[in-house]
C-alpha cells in the first residue's frame, strides 16, 4: 500500500515539539496521568542518559494504543548484508571508489536492500559510525524496523522515500535528507518504485547543528528549515514483523499490530527532514579554498572538543570567486577519514569516475585531491572571472577514526579497480630555473 497524502510538519531543530492526531490526546500539565485520554498508554523513549545536560538531553513521551513491549520474542537473522562487522578484513590505506549498486531485479524493500560498506567503532562502545547503501524497489509490507544501535541519517540518491515513523510521516526526495533517532520504529514506502541512497548509522552522540563561531547567528543549515512530522497513527492489526537492529545484527519478532500507533507525543527525540538545497553556503570571497568544515550540515560530537564522531558535510551549487587561487579542493591528507557520495550531477574535484550513487573512501593520511584532468583545468582557469558551480550535490561523512571497509565492500563488483589511475597522469611541472 502506498499512501500519497501529503505529510505535515513542524519547523525547527531540537525543539520541544508537541503534536496530537486526536484533540485532547496529549495530557496537560503532566507526562503520565493515572489514565490517559482515549485509553492510550503513556511511554517515554530516552535518547540520552536521563541525567545528560539539558542542552544535550533528548527524550519524547508517546501516547499510544499499545506499549512498545507488546510483541513476540526476537530471533536472530543470520544472513543480513546490514551489519557492523568492521574487522572482517585488514583495512588497507588505498584510495577506494565504488560504482553505484544496481537497483535489484527481485522484490527488495528498504531493509533488505541495505548493504554495509564500511564503518568504525560500534554499537557496544556507542561511538563511531556505520556507512551503508540501500538499493530497493518495493515498499516495506507488514514489516517495521528500529535501530537500537544508532541514529540513521538517510541520504536518498534515486527515488522518493515515504518514511512512516512512530511520530509521523516524513517524505523525502533526492537532495533532501531524513534523520531517524535511535530506537524510533518506522517503515518505508517507495512511491517511485526504484530507490537508492546512502545511510550513516551514528553510534555516537546525536547529530546537531554545528556552532557558527564568527559566522554569526545565521547561515549554513538554518534551524527553521528542519521539519519534524505531526502525529499520525496506524490502528492496524495483522501478522506483522518487527525487525530490530541490536548490537550489530538484525533480529525479527512477530507483532500483532502496527507499532506506529502513537496518537500523540511531545519531546525532542524526534525524526526530521531537511532540504540540502536550503543550505546557506559560506565560502571564500578573497583567496584560497577553505577547509570543508564550512560545509557542515550536522555534526555528532565526540568527547574531544572540535573532533567529531561524524560530520555530515555537503558540496552544494555555489559561486567560486577566489582570485589567484586553485579553486577546487586542494591535494591533501587528513587525520580524519572521509567517505564521499554523490547525490546529483558531478563533483568539481573529479572529472570522471565519481558518479551519482557511487562512493569513495580516503582514509586517515591517505593522499587524495583533484584528478589530473581537474587539476590541469583549474590551474589554468581565469580566476578574475567567477565560476558558477551548478548541477552538483556531493556529500562527505567525515569521522575522526579510520573507516574500515567491510568484506562485502572490498569484494563487491562495484569496487573500481583503476581508481588510482586518476592521479597517475599528473605531470611533473617542476623546473628550478623557472619561477
Ligand atoms: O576530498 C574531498 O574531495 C573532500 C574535501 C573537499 C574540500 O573542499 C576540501 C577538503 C576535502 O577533504
Ligand atoms: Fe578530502
Amino acid at each position: 500500500m502506498i499512501i500519497t497524502e501529503t505529510a505535515s510538519y513542524q519547523s525547527g531543530f531540537g525543539n520541544e515539539f508537541a503534536s496530537e492526531a486526536l484533540a485532547g490526546a496529549l495530557p496537560e500539565g503532566r507526562n503520565s496521568p493515572q489514565r490517559v485520554a482515549y485509553g492510550l498508554y503513556a511511554e517515554q523513549i530516552s535518547g540520552t542518559a536521563f541525567t545528560a545536560p539539558r542542552s544535550y538531553n533528548r527524550r519524547s513521551w508517546l501516547y499510544r494504543i499499545r506499549p512498545a513491549a507488546m510483541h513476540k520474542p526476537f530471533i536472530a537473522i543470520d544472513d543480513s548484508s546490514l551489519h557492523n562487522r568492521f574487522d572482517e578484513v585488514p583495512t588497507n590505506p588505498n584510495q577506494l571508489r565504488w560504482d553505484p549498486l544496481p537497483v535489484p531485479e527481485r522484490p527488495t524493500d528498504f531493509i533488505d536492500g541495505l548493504v554495509s560498506m564500511a564503518g568504525n567503532g560500534g554499537p557496544a562502545a556507542q561511538s563511531g559510525i556505520g556507512i551503508h547503501l540501500y538499493a530497493a524497489n518495493r515498499s516495506m509490507q507488514g514489516r517495521y524496523f528500529y535501530d537500537a544501535d544508532g541514529e540513521l541519517l538517510i541520504v536518498p540518491q534515486l527515488g522518493r522515500l515515504v518514511i512512516h515513523t512512530e511520530l509521523g510521516v516524513l517524505e523525502i526526495e533526492p537532495q533532501q535528507i531524513a534523520v531517524i533517532p535511535r530506537g524510533i520504529r518506522f517503515r518505508v514506502d517507495l512511491p517511485d518504485g526504484d530507490a537508492r541512497g546512502y545511510v550513516a548509522e551514528n553510534f555516537g552522540s546525536a547529530l546537531r547543528l554545528p556552532e557558527l563561531g564568527p559566522i554569526g547567528s545565521n547561515g549554513l543549515a538554518n534551524p527553521r528549515d528542519f521539519e519534524t512530522p505531526v502525529a499520525r497513527y496506524e490502528d492496524f492489526e495483522g501478522e506483522f514483523e518487527l525487525i530490530a537492529k541490536f548490537q550489530g545484527r538484525l533480529w525479527r519478532a512477530a507483532i500483532g499490530h502496527s507499532p506506529l500507533d502513537v496518537v500523540a507525543w511531545h519531546g525532542n527525540h524526534v525524526p526530521y527532514r531537511y532540504d540540502l538545497r536550503r543550505f546557506n553556503t559560506i565560502g571564500s570571497i578573497s583567496y584560497d579554498h577553505p577547509d570543508p568544515s564550512i560545509f557542515t550540515v550536522l555534526t555528532s560530537a565526540s568527547e574531544t572538543p572540535g573532533t567529531a564522531n561524524l560530520d555530515f558535510v555537503i558540496f552544494p551549487p555555489r559561486w567560486l570567486c577566489a582570485e589567484d587561487t586553485f579553486r577546487p579542493p586542494w591535494f591533501h591528507r587528513n587525520v580524519a577519514s572521509e567517505y564521499m557520495g554523490l547525490i546529483h550531477g558531478a563533483y568539481d574535484a573529479k572529472a570522471g569516475g565519481f558518479v551519482p550513487g557511487g562512493g569513495s573512501l580516503h582514509n586517515c593520511m591517505t593522499g587524495h585531491g583533484p584528478d589530473a584532468a581537474s587539476f590541469e583545468k583549474a590551474s589554468r582557469s581565469d580566476t578574475s572571472q567567477p565560476d558558477h558551480i551548478v548541477d552538483t550535490m556531493a556529500f562527505m561523512f567525515e569521522t575522526r577514526a579510520v573507516i574500515h571497509p567491510t568484506r562485502q565492500a572490498l569484494e563487491s563488483p562495484q569496487l573500481q579497480q583503476g581508481y588510482l589511475e586518476c592521479w597517475q597522469g599528473l605531470r611533473k611541472h617542476f623546473d628550478p630555473s623557472q619561477r
